[in-house]
C-alpha cells in the first residue's frame, strides 16, 4: 500500500516539473510582449528613432535591449540571481559607447514602464525604478555560453527583428535547457492574426487589418503566447493579457495540436522571408518535387514554428548558406512546442537539434525540417537527400 502511494506521488510529480519555472517565464514572456507592442507602434508612427545596426548590419533596437534587461532581471529576481544563468543574443558593446546616451536612455525608460507592471501580471516588481547600471548589468547577466550539463534559459528576446521594424511577424523566445535538453520554451507572438490566411499578409498586415477594422473590433484581437514542456505530451496557447486586465494562470489556456494533413499536396509550407537567411531556390526545387502546390508562407521569426505547433502550417524548412552556424536561441523555444503538439523537428539528416554544444547547433546536418508528422517529414528528407548534391549549397 504504501509502495503504490509512494509510485502515485512519484508519477504526479514527474508533469509538475519545471512548473514554477513555466509559470514565471510564461508571465515574463507576456510582460515582453506588451513591451514590444508599445515599441513597435512607436516605430511604425516614427515618433522616435529606436532602430541601430548591428556589425552585421542586422537590425537591433530599443525591443531587443529592453526585453533582455527585463526578462533576466524577472528570472533573478523569480529565482535569486545565483541560480540563474542566461544565454541571450544581445550584448552591451554598443550600449557603452559615448554616443549611445539617448538610446541607453529610452531603453531604461522602456523596461521601468514594463516592470511597473509587474504585480498586474503576478510578479514582483523592483521597490524603486531601476538605473541604467542596474539595466546594464541585466542586459550585461546574459554572459552563459551553455553547454552539456546543469541548467540554463535561452533567450531571444526579440526574433524576426527584421520584421518587428517592418510592422510585421516577430517573436519574444524564451527556453529552460538542462543537461543539454531543452525542457519547457515559451513563444510570444505578439503579431499573429486570429484568421490565419492574414499570416501571408507580410508588411501590409498593420495596414490591411486597420483599414479594414477598427481597433476595438473582434478581429483585431491578435497575438498568444504559446507554451510546453518536454514529456507532458500538450503544448498550449493563452491570449495576450490585455491592459485592463489581470493575470491569473492559466489564463484562458487552450490546447494546440499539430495539423492532421499528410498529403502533401494539401500542405502549406513555411520558409524566412529573407533569401540571405534560406535558400528560397532549394526549397522551391524541392517543393515541387515533393508534390507541395501551394505557395511558400514566408514569415519572420519562430512565428514559423507556431504556425506548425497549432495546425496553421504542415512544413517549415530553413537552408542558411554554407558556414552560417545556427544559434539556439532561434529554435529551442519553438522545438520543444512543436514536437510536445505532436510534431517532428530533425536536421536534414534526420537527428534531433544538439543544444548541448554552446551557442551553436554544432553538428546541424544542412538545415532545419519541422513537420506536422513523420510521413511529410520521411518524404521531405528523401527529397533533400536527393536533391542536395546539385544544389549549389
Ligand atoms: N545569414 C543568415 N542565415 C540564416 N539565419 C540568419 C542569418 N543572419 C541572421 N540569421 C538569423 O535568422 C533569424 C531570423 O530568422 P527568420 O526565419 O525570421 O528569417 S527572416 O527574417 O524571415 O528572413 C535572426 O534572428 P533575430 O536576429 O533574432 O531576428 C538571426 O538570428
Ligand atoms: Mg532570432
Ligand atoms: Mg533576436
Ligand atoms: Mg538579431
Amino acid at each position: 500500500m504504501e509502495d503504490q502511494r509512494d509510485m502515485d506521488f512519484q508519477s504526479c510529480e514527474i508533469p509538475d516539473k519545471y512548473s514554477k519555472e513555466l509559470d514565471v517565464a510564461v508571465r515574463a514572456v507576456q510582460m515582453a510582449c506588451s513591451l514590444c507592442q508599445r515599441v513597435q507602434e512607436s516605430i511604425i508612427s516614427k515618433t522616435s528613432d529606436v532602430v541601430q545596426s548591428k556589425e552585421d548590419n542586422s537590425p537591433v533596437t530599443v525591443a531587443d535591449w529592453s526585453v533582455q534587461a527585463t526578462v533576466s532581471w524577472l528570472l533573478s529576481e523569480s529565482f535569486g540571481s545565483e541560480n540563474v544563468s542566461i544565454v541571450a543574443e544581445e550584448d552591451v558593446q554598443t550600449l557603452t559607447k559615448a554616443d549611445s546616451a539617448g538610446l541607453l536612455e529610452a531603453i531604461v525608460r522602456t523596461v521601468n514602464r514594463c516592470l511597473v507592471e509587474a504585480p498586474r501580471f503576478g510578479l514582483k516588481g523592483p521597490e524603486t525604478g531601476l538605473r541604467t547600471l542596474d539595466v546594464l548589468k541585466s542586459i550585461s547577466r546574459c554572459n552563459s555560453i551553455g553547454g552539456p550539463s546543469g541548467r540554463f534559459w535561452v533567450l531571444d528576446p526579440v526574433d524576426g527583428t527584421l520584421g518587428f521594424v517592418r510592422g510585421d511577424q516577430y517573436a519574444v523566445a524564451l527556453a529552460l535547457i538542462e543537461d543539454g535538453e531543452v525542457v519547457l520554451g515559451v513563444l510570444g507572438c505578439p503579431n499573429y492574426p486570429l484568421k490565419k490566411e492574414w499570416l501571408s499578409y507580410q508588411h501590409r498586415y498593420y495596414r490591411i487589418v486597420s483599414k479594414l477594422t477598427s481597433p476595438t473590433s473582434e478581429s483585431w484581437d491578435k497575438g498568444f503566447v504559446a507554451y510546453a514542456r518536454k514529456g507532458s505530451g500538450e503544448a498550449w496557447t493563452q491570449p495576450l493579457l490585455k491592459d485592463d486586465q489581470v493575470f491569473v494562470w492559466p489564463n484562458s489556456a487552450m490546447p494546440i495540436k499539430v495539423s492532421s494533413i499528410d498529403n502533401p499536396a494539401l500542405a502549406t509550407f513555411c520558409e524566412p522571408v529573407e533569401k540571405a537567411n534560406s535558400s528560397h531556390s532549394f526549397t522551391a526545387g524541392l517543393v515541387h518535387g515533393i508534390g507541395l502546390r501551394n505557395q511558400p508562407l514566408r514569415v519572420y521569426s519562430m512565428v514559423k514554428y507556431a504556425a506548425i505547433a497549432r495546425g496553421d502550417a504542415e512544413v517549415f524548412m530553413k537552408f542558411a548558406r554554407a558556414g552560417y552556424k545556427e544559434k539556439i536561441w532561434d529554435h529551442a523555444a519553438g522545438v520543444v512546442i512543436i514536437q510536445e503538439a505532436g510534431g517532428v523537428v530533425t536536421d536534414a539528416g534526420g537527428c534531433l537539434l544538439d543544444f548541448s554544444k554552446g551557442i551553436y547547433l554544432e553538428g546541424l546536418d544542412r538545415g532545419i525540417i519541422a513537420c506536422s508528422g513523420a510521413d511529410l517529414h520521411d518524404k521531405i528528407i528523401k527529397a533533400v537527400d536527393a536533391s542536395w548534391n546539385s544544389s549549389s549549397l
